[in-house]
């Protein structure tokens, strides 16, 4: 399949439109969205982010592509800036002992599963989401909002609509459609689902963080 990506993003927008819509979109983009929230939302993000970057140092060790590793590990890399960037800003003084919450834990264990016991094109799908989606809604909430000048999470927002991660997310398709070129019709169904569950899970993420969610015991 020659352009795989735009196949799957097709298919995938109504959970792109679910996420546009969702409270906790809606109501950063307008600022009213509750700290205590966001809170919980950056502090599920560092965990997910630390374990993130391993999965992507993974992908980069499976990439037959020397450009493609070196990709993945400065991606890899990339995202502990951003941690130390965005943690600093809105972490100063909060302590990180928390622990992931059942949907940050099902992700990330989702992800690591994806890149120590499946192909090399099923973990770039699963991990595309994680580009693509966040370039979506940075994009999203850039054009919808009225008030840059005085809202609380600017500087979270500014992080994913910027022009370096644009370039990444681009590099990171491209890879991943150079791979769903010669992959074979049931590797291709397997990407399709990888990448639909990622997204769901991207979903979650947002919503999990709405409702501050706890172990039920
Ligand atoms: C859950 C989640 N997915 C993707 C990104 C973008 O790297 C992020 N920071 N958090």
């Amino acid at each position: 399949m020659t352009n795989w990506y735009n196949h799957i993003n097709k298919k995938t927008e109504p959970i792109l439109n679910r996420i546009k819509t969702h409270p906790f979109i809606t109501e950063l983009i307008d600022g009213s969205l509750s700290k205590a929230v966001f809170l919980f939302y950056i502090h599920q993000d560092a965990i997910y982010l630390s374990e993130y970057k391993k999965t992507l140092a993974s992908v980069g060790v499976k990439c037959s592509k020397d450009d493609d590793t070196q990709f993945f590990l400065d991606a890899a890399t990339g995202i502990i800036h951003v941690e130390n960037a965005l943690h600093q800003l809105f972490l100063k003084d909060e302590k990180l002992n928390i622990e992931a919450s059942p949907t940050c834990e099902l992700y990330t264990s989702y992800l690591s599963k994806m890149a120590h016991t499946h192909t090399i094109e099923e973990v770039l799908a699963a991990v595309l989401p994680c580009f693509t989606i966040y370039k979506q809604i940075g994009d999203y909430i850039l054009s919808e909002q009225k008030n840059q000048d005085n809202n609380p999470y600017q500087d979270w927002i500014n992080t994913y609509g910027g022009e370096d991660f644009a370039k990444s997310v681009e590099k990171a398709i491209a890879i991943t459609n150079n791979y769903a070129e010669l992959a074979s019709a049931d590797r291709l169904e397997k990407m399709n689902d990888a990448f639909t569950k990622a997204s769901k899970l991207e979903y979650l993420f947002w919503h999990s963080a709405y409702n501050q969610e706890s172990w039920k015991i």
